[in-house]
């Protein structure tokens, strides 16, 4: 045995998420994809199996309250709450982080207007992925904004009287940079504009902070690192202070005071539920909600400390059997500027992708040129990884 697999074993036997693997259904590959989809929580398919069987086959309609689907978006926006450090009250659950994108930065324009009406720019992150971008800029057209797509490390430089909203990415879906969400919302709030982050790729891998770090509004998906499964409902989260003034650009009838009144007058409903549009896709939400059974007992400043010790252990393994100059990190070193994944760049990274994946190793590949490993450190161990960087060394051998 190697001196890097051995270390390899003493690591995961000292590991204090080791344990949580056995809440995942999970085979002898090693699965480097979640931050792409997560695994299955071993305790969802009986969960939905009910949902299924006994609330929609046997209740039917009266589910909507006996088993309390209606007030299922705020409820499980709070679940999420703590893994994102937000109070109770602010995140609700439901359509896909693009729509909640669109919600977001259109809601931050007008809550921008309410006290400078000439406010005429948003600026986005220029890395963003691209959903992101798109839906920017017809958040721009529909509110008559010019767009300014801008690096991160950047967007101070371009702050000013005219910026209404920043659509900033906390982690970066190619690199896995981690961007300083505190430094960047306080240079926006000095500029007087509103800060909009997507937490997909930081979301149940770090601490995001986002009630210390005065955050305006946020969005994520759940499907990532919070395991919620294929297309699971996203996430939206208004600051409270702003809940109030928050101008939903879907005002649905689930956003409405009084749902049932089924008046033609919108009157706004009051808190997270304002951030609602339509019916909630009550069988995915209820799927992720049994998925966050598997945070009970964990905290996210474990899982960063382990996320941290895999992608280093990662990187060194990589050193020791990966010929030089074979691969290049486009994942920054510094541990403050490191979300959960490692980005390598390399010739044939779709065809070396793919022999991965022949050889039992999961990971993804983004175009151009980019071979993209996620560590979900509720699963994934370091024995895991360290026969990961042995399969890639043989495959690039
Ligand atoms: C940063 C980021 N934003 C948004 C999305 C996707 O949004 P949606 O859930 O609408 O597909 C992804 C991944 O799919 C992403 O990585
Ligand atoms: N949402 C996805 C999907 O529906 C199919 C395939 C991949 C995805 C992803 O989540 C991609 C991911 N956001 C990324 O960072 O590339």
């Amino acid at each position: 045995m190697s001196e890097l697999a051995a270390r390899a074993e003493k690591l995961d036997a000292t590991d204090e998420l080791g344990g949580k693997r056995g809440e995942f259904v999970l085979d002898d590959v090693v699965y480097l994809d979640g931050n792409s989809l997560g695994a299955l929580p071993a305790v969802v398919p009986g969960r939905v199996e009910d949902v299924v069987r006994r609330q929609w086959g046997e209740l039917r309609i009266r589910s909507w309250e006996e088993s309390d689907w209606w007030t299922a978006p705020e409820r499980i926006g709070d679940r999420i709450a703590p893994l994102v450090g937000a109070a109770p009250g602010q995140v609700v659950v439901g359509d896909s982080t693009s729509v909640n994108v669109f919600k977001a930065l259109v809601g931050a324009v007008r809550l921008a207007r309410l006290t400078d009406p000439a406010r005429d720019e948003i600026v986005v992150d220029a890395t963003t992925f691209p959903t992101d971008g798109y839906i920017a800029e017809s958040a721009a057209r529909l509110t008559g904004c010019t767009l300014r797509p801008v690096a991160p490390a950047d967007v101070p430089a371009v702050l000013g009287d005219r910026t209404a909203a920043v659509l900033l990415n906390h982690v970066d879906y190619r690199t896995g940079r981690l961007h300083d969400l505190p430094g960047l919302t306080a240079a926006v709030h000095a500029a007087g504009a509103y800060a909009v982050w997507d937490l997909c790729h930081s979301a149940g891998a770090l601490p995001v902070g986002l009630d210390e770090h005065g955050v305006d509004l946020a969005v994520g998906c759940t499907y990532k690192y919070l395991n919620g499964g294929p297309g699971s409902p996203a996430y939206l989260y208004v600051r409270r202070e702003l809940q109030d003034r928050f101008d939903s650009p879907l005002p649905g009838w689930n956003s409405h005071a009084e749902p049932f009144g089924m008046r033609t007058d919108y009157e706004p409903a009051s808190g997270a539920p304002r951030g609602r549009v339509g019916t909630p896709d009550i069988l995915s939400m209820l799927a992720l909600e049994a998925a966050l059974d598997v945070w009970d007992g964990v905290s996210v400043e474990a899982v960063r400390a382990k996320s941290l010790a895999l992608t280093d252990f990662f990187l060194e393994c990589v050193a020791e059997y990966v010929p030089a100059g074979r691969v290049a990190c486009l994942t920054p070193v510094a541990h403050e500027e490191r979300g959960s994944q490692i980005a390598l760049r390399c010739d044939d990274a779709g065809d070396v992708m793919k022999r991965l994946i022949e050889q039992g190793v999961v990971g993804d590949f983004r175009a151009p040129d980019v071979l993209r490993f996620g560590f979900t450190p509720l699963y994934v161990g370091f024995a895991d990884v360290e026969r990961a960087a042995r399969v890639l060394a043989r495959t690039l051998a």
